[in-house]
């Protein structure tokens, strides 16, 4: 699908839509237990491949207006009857491979192109060391992935450079293990947000794992525990609201509120304050749970560090195209193992709106000014997708492909762009 996009502002009351990662935690941890219910939960393709393959794996799984029931399997996963396939999404893939560990059989997990690209080599090497047969096909570490079940226990070290992913997956599924497990984290952890979310809900669900006093890069995880997730209400999503509270600052004569954005352990709610930094006219009531951007104010350049937030790098990058002076985003090279690779996509899709950008292994030099309407590509990717967009609203006369791919994250992101005003129009050839 193509949108074309026209100089707008946007003003209004937004929803932000209900966390991914807290929603593909949440259905892991409740198909993991016996019996759970989940509350507002994001439907989107991301999160529909956790659902599918927790499946696979037993749990029964219905949907009834804004809540999931979910009967777990609890502790017990079964081997699947067929390939899982975790279509576009990362997080499917690491956790369920992990899962997949915790079953006595085979289990064979694969997904779309791009998850095919994406590397899986810390985590493939850690099951082997606790007892697990696992496998990439083609030897390369990536998608399709074969797992035999088996999970021990040992003491174990992981690069955490890559993707915390890899992390979360073992802290989930480690606890159902026949020994404990330590964990040590080797190299810089980035994304370490995430693992601080996964640990919130797992001991939410009942399991204990100590964290060691090496700021919380080392974990002693029993084995032999149980899952007893029983009810959970997903929060709003920093990362898809990201999208909305910077266009509003982008554009004169915007005002939006977003609202079900509460405090949470989400790394990306710092868009906010990255928003104040760069002299955005931003107010959280934080026991509202609600965020208004009033745009107009002049934007400053500012440095980005991207270790923690690696999903707010296009929305930034954006803010940074405008805004008055020379930004550098920095400590972004696992950007470039997402969906695509958000780094080039960025240096290639941004000057074609008339952005001077230089791209480096993992950093960004953007240098703001005045953006012109083009023809850009959304390559297949949600995030560039709706980073994009916030720039076609500046810029107008834009258009913009693959944007289905909005359904990844957030399937309603156009509609609630279109209801706050801005003037985006849909068609439906490529
Ligand atoms: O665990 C999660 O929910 C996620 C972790 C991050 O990935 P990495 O840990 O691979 O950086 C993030 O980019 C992704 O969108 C969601
Ligand atoms: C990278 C992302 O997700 P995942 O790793 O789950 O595909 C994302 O949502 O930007």
């Amino acid at each position: 699908m193509r949108v074309s996009i026209s100089k707008s502002s946007i003003k209004g009351e937004v929803f932000a839509p209900p966390s991914k990662s807290y929603t593909h935690r949440a259905i892991t941890l409740a198909a993991l237990s016996k019996e759970a219910v989940i509350h507002r939960p994001l439907l989107s393709a991301d999160t529909l491949a956790t659902i599918h393959a927790s499946r696979m794996f037993g749990a029964s799984i219905d949907q009834k207006g804004d809540d999931l029931f979910i009967q777990g399997v609890n502790g017990k996963p079964r081997v699947p009857d067929d390939v899982i396939d975790a279509a576009n999404s990362g997080t499917t893939l690491r956790f369920m491979m992990a899962i997949a560990a915790l079953t006595d059989g085979i289990t064979v997990l694969t997904g779309d192109a791009s998850l095919r690209t994406r590397p899986n080599g810390p985590l493939l090497e850690v099951l082997n060391r606790l007892g697990v047969k696992a496998f990439s096909t083609r030897g390369n570490d990536k998608a399709p992935i074969v797992v035999k079940g088996g999970l021990g226990g040992a003491i174990v070290t992981i690069d955490g450079s890559i993707s915390s992913q890899f992390i979360s997956a073992l802290l989930i599924a480690c606890p159902l293990a026949q020994n404990s497990t330590t964990l040590s984290i080797v190299g810089e952890l980035k994304s370490k947000p995430y693992v601080d979310v996964t640990l919130e809900m797992v001991e939410l669900a009942g399991v204990k794992i100590h964290t060691d006093d090496n700021n919380g890069t080392g974990f002693i995880i029993p084995g032999k525990q149980k899952y007893n997730l029983k009810e959970y209400t997903i929060p709003g999503d920093f990362s898809s609201a990201s999208y909305l509270l910077a266009s509003a600052a982008m554009i004169e004569g915007s005002e939006v509120t977003v609202k079900n954005l509460f405090p949470s352990k989400q790394g990306d709610l710092v868009i906010i304050e990255t928003l104040e930094r760069m002299g955005a006219d931003i107010t959280w009531d934080r026991k509202a749970g609600k965020v208004t951007v009033r745009g107009g104010k002049p934007l400053k350049a500012i440095t980005f560090d991207a270790g923690a937030t690696p999903d707010l790098v296009p929305t930034v990058a954006v803010l940074a195209s405008v805004a008055e002076g020379t930004s550098r985003i920095e400590n972004a090279e696992h950007v470039r193992y997402k969906e695509t690779d958000r780094l080039r996509a960025l240096a290639i899709e941004l000057p074609k709106l008339g952005v001077r950008l230089k791209e480096a292994k993992d950093s960004l030099t953007i240098t703001g000014g005045e953006l012109k309407g083009a023809a850009v590509h959304g390559w297949d990717d949600h995030r560039i997708v709706m980073a994009l967009a916030m720039a076609g609203m500046v810029a107008g006369n834009t258009t913009i492909d693959t944007t289905e791919s909005v359904s990844i994250s957030y399937p309603d992101f156009f509609k609630d762009l279109s209801n706050l005003g801005a003037k985006i129009e849909e068609t439906s050839e490529e």
